[in-house]
């Protein structure tokens, strides 16, 4: 089985992926983390050189390389994965998708509390900046991420309720 976390940046696919896959007993895998180290390049670095499209068809490569490479593993995608070519297509069809639905008003307290320097797409914004941003973002994502096979909503998410969910499915 292949899991992939979807959501917002902030939404804690990280953060879970890495607790869901000891649980499981899988390997962890990090698509931001994959694609900096392909590309010998952090995230930032990679939008300030070569720009946002670059880095969108980077992640789909990314994606395809990942599949081929793990039959069983979890994978944190990046935030704006899914919404981009037909990605939430091959998402859902290389594995069970979950997205992580956290309220906007959480994922902007979590962000400020972190290092906004390492999410190019927040870095330099006010706080009411990142707040608009966060909000337009996601009216504009929703039509993606709802695609996925699971939603779990809620603030509180935890790497045991995700893996009931694929128990019990
Ligand atoms: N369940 C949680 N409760 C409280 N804070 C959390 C939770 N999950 C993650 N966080 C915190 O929120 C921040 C973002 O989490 P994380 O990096 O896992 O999100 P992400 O979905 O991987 O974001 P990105 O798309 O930017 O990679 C981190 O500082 C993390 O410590
Ligand atoms: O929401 C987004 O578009 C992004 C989220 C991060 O995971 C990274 O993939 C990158 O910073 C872009
Ligand atoms: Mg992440």
């Amino acid at each position: 089985m292949r899991v992939f976390l979807t959501g917002m940046m902030g939404s804690g696919k990280t953060t879970l992926g890495g607790q869901l896959a000891k649980l499981l007993n899988y390997p962890f895998i990090d698509l931001d983390e994959y694609i900096e180290q392909r590309a010998q390049k952090t995230i930032p670095q990679i939008f300030a050189d070569e720009g946002q499209d670059k880095f969108r068809l980077l992640e789909r490569q990314a994606l395809e390389e990942l599949v081929q490479q793990h039959n069983k593993a979890v994978i944190a995608t990046g935030g704006g994965a899914p919404c981009f070519f037909d990605n939430i297509d091959f998402l859902n069809s290389h594995g069970e998708n979950i997205f992580l639905d956290v309220p906007v008003e959480e994922i902007f307290n979590r962000l400020l509390a972190s290092d906004l320097a390492l999410r190019p797409l927040l870095s330099g914004k006010s706080e009411e900046e990142v707040k608009s941003f966060l909000t337009k973002t996601l009216e504009g994502r929703i039509r993606f991420y709802e695609r996925a096979r699971y939603r779990v909503s809620g603030s509180n998410i935890t790497a045991i309720h995700l893996q009931k969910l694929l128990n019990h499915n």
